[in-house]
């Protein structure tokens, strides 16, 4: 029998009416931390655990080229991304991002988004009400623009801000979420092909060292410098992971909602507990649900077989949810993280292994930068959450609040001086 055909069923479609729980629910009905199934009309293989993650992120074993499909590099990631490359084309492409590493352009994207949420709040206490969601996308696209050196007038903002947004919103569905996300991201692409062609034209400036000016100078593994629409491709793998980090503003706002003893030591702005309430953001609430590469050659893993060419699947969600790492995963508790570190392997939600050599996330210490200081900001805010639906649907990829967090009554905070920098860049080990 052709080994490829096995097994018989697919199971995209119920993957996609499910969602999150698809693959842990699966999981659980195994006999160990590995699911054989059918994916995309071909066999696949889905694992979790720390074990798991340094195997999935050993390229002799999964490769990336060719195993993202065409509607997620269409909307999310776009077309020839960082994320599709494999090898030296790989390393070559990953280093425009591992400035991104560093404690300085850490401080410095917490520096702009927080400048940008500080002019905000004013006007969000001028309206009756605002949704946090909304609010939190534009600020943070206003400051990933500032950051990157890419020119963006405030009135333009929330329109850039809901395209950012669309694309990650509309990756994994069909119908108009993702007719909207393709529209988003080729207007996107457009604007910033422009800006860089009107750098290298000397029409427009970038700022020395600025994202901008790393993304029009950088090299490939062939020598060549990008074309326009690659690097503008580039640009967006910056400036729309930043404004996403807006589904993790409305988390903690959910958290500080449903779990309120947290906002005082979280106001207070100790440091070490701050870092333990971001990890315990993005590990409790459901983002990314999983990642897949194909198999670069035959493979075993834990007594079963994916052939050459199978999907290989890290169960990201199960893992941040797995028993035999959290112990109670479902209790939202920062603590855990003041008891244990975050270790390397366990922690996924941006990917495991190292940023530097593997597919890791180059922006996670940004991303937790961002999100401590704004958490702190959130937890020193005055404002009511008025009657309104916070259900976070499961079978919904990427979910949300439903409501995107209602707030009426916000009052900036009297007289204090607001934490500038989170510690970031130095928080997963
Ligand atoms: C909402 C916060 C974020 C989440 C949940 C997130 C999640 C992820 C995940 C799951 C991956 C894939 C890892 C893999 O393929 O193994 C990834 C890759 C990536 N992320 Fe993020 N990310 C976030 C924020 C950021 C930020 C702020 C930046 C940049 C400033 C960024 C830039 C990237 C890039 C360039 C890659 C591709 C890396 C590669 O393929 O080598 N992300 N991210």
């Amino acid at each position: 029998m052709d080994v490829l055909s096995r097994p018989l069923i697919d199971r995209t479609l119920p993957l996609l009416a499910e969602g999150y729980a698809w693959l842990p629910n699966r999981m659980r009905d195994s006999t160990g931390p590995v699911v054989r199934t059918r994916l995309l009309g071909r066999p696949a293989l889905a694992l979790r655990g720390p074990e798991a993650v340094r195997f999935f992120y050993d390229e002799r074993n999964v490769r990336r080229h060719r195993a993202i499909p065409e509607p997620v590099l269409a909307t999310l990631f776009g077309h020839e991304a960082v994320h599709t490359l494999d090898g030296d084309a790989h390393r070559a492409r990953k280093a425009l991002f591992l400035p991104l590493l560093t404690p300085d352009r850490v401080a410095g994207t917490v520096e702009r988004v927080t400048e940008a949420w500080d002019e905000a709040v004013p006007e969000w206490s001028r309206r009756g009400s605002v949704v946090l969601f909304d609010e939190a996308s534009t600020v943070l696209t206003l400051g990933a623009h500032r950051w990157a050196g890419i020119p963006l007038d405030d009135s333009d903002a929330g329109a850039v801000a809901r395209d950012m947004i669309a694309m990650v919103d509309g990756f994994a569905t069909a119908g108009p979420r993702h007719l909207r996300a393709r529209r988003a991201r080729a207007r996107q692409e457009d604007r910033l092909a422009r800006l860089v062609r009107d750098v290298r034209s000397g029409e427009g400036a970038a700022p020395a060292d600025s994202m901008l000016d790393l993304v029009c100078r950088h090299r490939d593994a062939d020598g060549e410098p990008f074309d326009e629409k690659k690097a503008a491709v580039e640009l967006l793998n910056v400036v729309r992971p930043t404004a996403a980090v807006a589904w993790f503003v409305a988390f903690t706002a959910h958290a500080l909602h449903r779990w309120p003893q947290h906002r005082a030591p979280l106001a207070a702005g100790d440091p070490a507990f701050t870092t333990a309430f971001a990890h315990e953001v993005r590990r409790f609430y459901p983002f990314a649900p999983f990642l897949g590469g194909l198999a670069a050659r035959d493979l075993m893993w834990r007594g079963e077989w994916i052939p050459a060419g199978g999907l290989v699947v890290l169960d990201v969600y199960g893992q941040n949810h797995d028993e035999s790492l959290w112990g109670d995963p479902y209790a939202f508790r920062p603590q855990r993280f003041l008891e244990r570190p975050a270790q390397r392997d366990e922690l996924i939600p941006q990917g495991g292994g190292d940023p530097a050599t593997g597919h890791r996330c180059p922006g996670e210490g940004v991303t937790l930068g961002v999100l401590e200081a704004l958490a702190v900001r959130l937890a020193r805010l005055e404002y009511t959450v008025p009657e309104q639906n916070l259900t976070i649907p499961l079978n919904r990829v990427p979910t949300r609040p439903h409501s995107g967090v209602l707030l009426t009554g916000v009052r900036p905070p009297a007289g204090r001086s607001e934490a500038r920098v989170g510690r970031g860049a130095e928080a997963v080990r």
